[in-house]
């Protein structure tokens, strides 16, 4: 699904206004929205406590304060600086609105209220002031309801920061399309339930004026994604190589095989060190066993062209081996997690050269601690937030970069970008990370596109948590993914 950034929206606004649509209609169809919302949702509210700020989001507010006061709503307004200087649709909205206001410095939160928090929205352009963060912050304190207007105050629509502090909302009433700070942490956790509603910008101006920020979802990757046939062979289903660690640290890598192989890989390899060899046989059945104990055994394992994707990482060990086998493995899909990405934590430069200059045809799988290991000076801009981290972590490394957590980010060098947000807290457990590079390296075995493999591998891994349910361990996860053939 398509979402769009505060800038973004802002673009869609003057498309719309160039074409002929109203403004200050999509003013009143947005503050309708919020009234809607609350008459809804709290029909035994004593009182609407509408707080508005000195933009567009403030004119929201006071045609939903309107709104209200006609629906026989108690309505107690209050302003952020003086509603003389509104400008524009806000300044019309102000004065369409019968309600005599109060200085915002005045307001005490009160019992049986509701708020609505039309202070700022999509133009919140710097922290707030010592005085808001501190009337809000006695507002989260009440713990009165409050509804947000497009965004709760104080979070940013692009980064889902909070800017100084932030209302933390029951309700989310935005319109069109979602923000990326929507889903973005700690964003999300502010939203409470989003609702999205349509006041009437058409698909094709949203379309134009939106760029790459996607939620994550099967629009993304379904038609991208293996199909089987009639004619479907083990070999022709793709043939996943997953390298092991030591005798004492393969559970990942047999976490991550299972996965792909699960995910619909044909064949499944552990390529393990010799001394390996005895520990993981005994633990593997489906999955084949490969001894391969240096990078000249590695060159000859490569010679079978029908081997179409490799994970490595997961349990692998950091250090010289792994650069060495992913020098070997570099022009070839894969997907490189954990002791893979920390192996070149001294000289990052040496993993992006082996990476430049083709197709994107390697997902890299860090969370936070990794990220930072490969992309120091990407990670410390506080100036940025995630998606415009990976993004750039992406270009330049020409690779699919999946930065993980809860509000996984994945994005392409041709700056797509998708946010996950299907992913339940229980999947914070150890070892879900081998398993999701696992789901990843089995559709790529398959010749799934690495983007698409990726976004398609977060989401799937979301969805076997949400069916394993909650207190699932890692070894749960592989057998609740959902068929492949039903996600539409
Ligand atoms: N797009 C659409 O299609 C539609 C959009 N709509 C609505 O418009 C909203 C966007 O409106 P907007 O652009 O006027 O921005 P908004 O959030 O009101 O804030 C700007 C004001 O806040 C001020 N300000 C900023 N930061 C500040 C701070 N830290 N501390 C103090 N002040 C600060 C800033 O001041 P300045 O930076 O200029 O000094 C400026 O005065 C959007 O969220 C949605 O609700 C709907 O009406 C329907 C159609
Ligand atoms: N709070 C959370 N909510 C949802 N998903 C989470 C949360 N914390 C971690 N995850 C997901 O769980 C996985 C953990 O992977 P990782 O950090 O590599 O752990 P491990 O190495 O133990 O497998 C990632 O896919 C990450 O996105
Ligand atoms: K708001």
């Amino acid at each position: 699904m398509l979402l769009l950034t505060p800038e973004e929206m802002g673009r869609a606004d003057r498309l719309a206004a160039e074409s002929g649509i109203d403004s200050y209609g999509l003013m009143i169809r947005a503050g309708h929205a919020v009234s809607a919302a609350f008459l809804r949702l709290y029909p035994a509210a004593l009182r609407a406590d509408v707080l508005c700020g000195p933009g567009n989001n403030g004119g929201d507010g006071y045609i939903a304060a309107e709104a209200l006061k006609q629906a026989g709503v108690e309505v107690a307004l209050f302003h952020l600086g003086d509603p003389e200087n509104l400008k524009g649709d806000a300044r019309r909205a102000f004065q369409a609105c019968s309600i005599d206001g109060k200085p915002v410095e005045d307001y005490r939160p009160a019992a049986g209220a509701v708020i609505i928090d039309a202070l700022f929205g999509a133009g919140l352009q710097r922290p707030l002031s010592d005085a808001l963060c501190m009337l809000i912050s006695q507002v989260n304190e009440a713990a009165e309801p409050v509804i947000a207007v497009d965004l709760p105050s104080g979070i940013s629509g692009l980064t889902g920061k909070v800017q100084g502090a932030a209302f933390s909302a029951a309700h989310t009433v935005t319109f069109m399309r979602a923000k990326p700070g929507h889903f973005l942490l700690p964003g999300r956790e502010h939203c409470g339930r989003l609702d999205v509603f349509d006041i009437g910008i058409p698909q094709r101006i949203l379309e134009e004026a939106g760029g790459g920020h996607h939620l994550n979802g099967p629009d993304l990757f379904a038609s991208a994604l293996p199909a089987l046939t009639a004619s479907s062979h083990k070999f022709r289903r793709g043939h996943l190589g997953v390298f092991s660690g030591g005798p004492s640290a393969s559970g990942a890598a047999r976490l991550s095989a299972t996965a792909g192989l699960r995910t619909g890989a044909g064949l499944v390899t552990l390529a393990v060190p010799p001394n390996a060899a005895m520990v993981v046989a005994n633990q593997v059945t489906a999955v084949m066993l490969k001894a391969v104990p240096d990078v000249a055994a590695l060159d000859e394992w490569l010679e079978d062209k029908r081997l179409s994707a490799f994970v490595l990482g997961p349990g692998f060990g950091v250090g010289e081996k792994a650069r060495a086998f992913v020098s070997a493995l570099a022009s070839r899909p894969l997907v490189l997690d954990a002791d893979g990405i920390s192996s070149f934590a001294d000289e990052p430069d040496a993993l992006f050269a082996l990476l430049s200059g083709a197709d994107p045809h390697c997902v890299l799988t860090p969370h936070e601690g990794e990220f930072a290991r490969l992309f120091p000076d990407i990670a410390a801009d506080d100036n940025i937030g995630k998606p415009e981290k990976a993004r750039r972590a992406a270009e330049r490394a020409n690779a699919i970069v999946l930065y993980k957590g809860a509000d996984t980010v994945i994005a392409a060098p041709d700056g797509r970008i998708a946010i996950n947000a299907n992913a339940p807290p229980w999947l914070a457990t150890a070892g879900s990370g081998d398993v999701l590079a696992g789901i990843i390296g089995g559709l790529l075995a398959q010749g799934t596109p690495a983007f698409e493999a990726a976004c398609a591998g977060a989401w799937l891994h979301g969805q076997a948590a949400k069916r394993a349910g909650e207190g699932l361990t890692a070894e749960d996860l592989p057998n609740h993914l959902p068929p492949l053939s039903g996600v539409s």
